[in-house]
């Protein structure tokens, strides 16, 4: 028997699935939109920081969405020659989801069959083991994209990040493919920069100076978080980039954007009617978004320790889950509409206080080694690999809402997941519960909304009222079960996403300027008293939560206590499992007494007197 406590077996009427906003499907507020050319005038001069919401201090403007010019559409991309070029080739990134996912895009045909890749790196390299080491994580479909045919496309080009001789002779190699291919048209390039963020500026000028394409191609950049470290340095870099890119044409990726449960959100709001009406205080408890990983820096630690987790987790990915939470609904769903949305959100956020953060720092336990373990971390190191930090909305929707924001390396679990925790209401008393109704959007993994709702335990008795016995329960959607056959759900990696949205120049799925401004504005007092008083963060064991966490939650008006806190996916499953096996028995005891009552009334009605 199915039960009403399983994760989503409710089947919703699948509507015809809606198009991602494309050249193909576009508004025509995307009409009035600047050109392609670079541009010499770069963002107004920077306000101080301070710890006050930003009122009317200038921030970067909000761009219009890309104009039908910058748009390009699936026919045209595969008609002209494309290279796309990656910086830093030779790293994590590349390795882990770059090339996978320009197979995956490859072998889709979404991006054309002679495409030119070009890896960039400071040193030269045996190019088939470059090959073997970086497409070592593609998984290949050999009947619809062989890999050697997916490599043949690759190549790889030496030289500094700040020699111009090297970007010369790179527009070269370019050039040459470009020539070469049968259209005769110029060619597209698109420049990905998975460089440490301290060459992201020389390395966005030299591509300007050297190797941007022809009149009538486009020339696109992608930048990888982060995007600066503070307010201060996030201006430099966009001063530096604006001053050789248009904003259309600079697409800074954030691939939380381009989680599925995440883009979700917008389609949740506003292509229902039950939830908006209940987005508001008078509604809504508080809200928690969190990021838990079960896994430490792995040889990662130089890097992270320049970072920490605040930078790293929760000033983009978890900010992002945020501003699509509780921004208004935008005029249209167009780029620049929901920017505009999202920093009207932003500019009622009062900035972080490091008096109201959490910070914590995972040690060795339960067999893992600690942060300090990490021979890429120094010796000594405070920084948080845990943080919580509630935000605090100043608005008519808002205000007086708790946002609770939780990052931690070192944990129990990998689980990205966001809880609406909803106001219990007066008539709830009547029925003996105290309702905690809670929308939860499973980010990761095994994606999955689900309400946590309130439900008469089944069974044979008919009580009412106090009387009935009563369970909370999961109703909703999973993925897995509902848009696959229940294996693990697949629905493209978020960088496939972000290389397809920049090679159509798509920006929905891109980080503008402007909430960069109102985001490190947010954080960037608190982040300067951690880098200058660099308080101690509590040290926990690997896998538990920092002592003190959930009192300090509690002192912040969230309770994060089960089910929000521990119902993840495999505990719901147990969970149901022991309700349904609890219920069970008692109908078996209800039942014996029935027919012990029965025998007791009648000993004719006991089946073995029936031979
Ligand atoms: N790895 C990940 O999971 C994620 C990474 N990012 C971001 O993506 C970008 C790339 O990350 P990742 O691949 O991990 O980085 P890596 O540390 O692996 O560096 C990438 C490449 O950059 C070059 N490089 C390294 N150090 C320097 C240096 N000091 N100066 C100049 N070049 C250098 C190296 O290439 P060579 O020596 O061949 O020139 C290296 O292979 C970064 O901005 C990172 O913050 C964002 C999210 C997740
Ligand atoms: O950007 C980052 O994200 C990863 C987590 O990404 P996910 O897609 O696996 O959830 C995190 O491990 C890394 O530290 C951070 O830089």
């Amino acid at each position: 028997m199915q039960s009403s406590l399983r994760i989503s077996e409710v089947k919703f009427g699948v509507v015809p699935p809606l198009s991602p906003l494309t050249a193909e499907a576009t508004p025509s507020k995307r009409q009035r939109c600047a050109p392609e050319t670079p541009t010499a005038t770069p963002p107004p001069p920077l306000p101080p920081v301070t710890a006050q919401p930003s009122g009317p201090t200038p921030s970067p403007s909000i761009t219009k969405s890309a104009s039908l010019a910058d748009l390009t559409d699936h026919a045209t991309l595969h008609s002209m020659p494309l290279t796309i070029v990656i910086f830093g080739a030779t790293g994590d990134l590349a390795r882990k989801k770059l090339f996978p996912s320009l197979y995956q895009l490859c072998m889709q045909g979404h991006l054309p069959s002679h495409l030119n890749i070009v890896g960039y790196g400071r040193s030269p390299v045996d190019l088939p083991a470059f090959i073997a080491k970086q497409c070592v994580n593609i998984k290949e479909n050999r009947r619809a994209l062989r890999l050697e045919h997916f490599t043949s496309r690759i190549q790889f080009h030496a030289g500094g990040y700040d020699a111009p001789p090297s970007y010369q002779s790179l527009d070269l190699t370019i050039r040459a493919y470009e020539e070469a291919h049968p259209s005769g048209k110029p060619g597209n390039r698109l420049f990905f920069l998975s460089v440490p963020p301290a060459v992201f500026g020389t390395v966005a000028e030299m591509i300007s100076q050297h190797a941007r394409a022809e009149r009538g191609a486009f020339t696109r950049l992608m930048i990888e978080k982060p995007f600066g470290r503070d307010l201060q340095t996030f201006h430099e870099l966009n001063q530096l980039t604006a001053r050789h890119f248009e904003e259309t044409q600079l697409f800074r990726i954030d691939h939380y954007l381009g989680k599925e449960v995440l883009l979700n959100i917008s389609t949740l709001r506003w292509a229902n009617s039950v939830f908006e009406p209940l987005w508001t205080r008078e509604h809504i408890h508080s809200v928690q978004i969190t990021f838990k990983e079960n896994l430490g820096t792995e040889g990662r630690g130089g890097y992270f320790d320049g970072v920490g987790i605040v930078r790293d987790v929760i000033q983009n990915h978890l900010l992002q889950a945020f501003m699509f939470l509780a921004m208004d609904a935008p005029q249209t769903m167009c780029a620049s509409d929901i920017v505009e949305m999202k920093v009207a959100l932003l500019r009622s956020v009062k900035c972080v206080e490091l008096q109201h953060t959490f910070l914590g720092q995972f040690a060795a336990g339960n067999g893992e080694k600690g942060y300090l373990d990490d021979e890429t971390t120094p010796a000594g190191s405070r920084c948080p690999t845990f943080a919580a930090c509630v935000l605090s909305v100043d608005n008519e929707r808002w205000r007086g809402v708790p946002f609770l924001l939780t990052a931690g390396k070192g944990l129990d679990e990998r689980l990205c997941e966001v809880r609406v925790r909803f106001k219990p209401q007066p008539y709830n008393k009547m029925m003996g519960v105290d309702a905690h109704n809670e929308l939860v959007m499973r980010v990761q993994p095994d994606e999955a909304l689900y309400m946590v709702a309130v439900a008469k335990t089944p069974g044979i008795s008919a009580g009412v009222g106090r009387d009935e016995r009563r369970t909370p329960v999961a109703m909703g959607l999973r993925y897995a079960s509902q848009f696959g056959d229940g294996s693990p759900f697949v629905s493209g990696d978020a960088y496939e996403r972000m290389l397809l949205n920049a090679a159509r120049g798509d920006q929905a799925l891109s980080v503008s300027a402007a909430e960069l401004f109102e985001s490190w504005r947010i954080f960037t007092p608190m982040l300067h008293q951690i880098d200058q008083e660099k308080p101690q963060p509590v040290v926990h064991a690997f896998g538990e939560l920092p002592a003190g966490f959930i009192e300090w939650t509690e002192s912040h008006g969230i309770d994060i206590s089960p089910p929000a806190r521990h119902w993840s996916a495999a505990e719901a499953e147990a969970h149901a499992a022991a309700a349904i096996a609890a219920a069970k028995a008692a109908e078996e005891a209800a039942a014996r007494a029935r027919a012990e009552e029965a025998k007791q009334a009648d000993p004719f009605s006991d089946p073995s007197f029936m031979l």
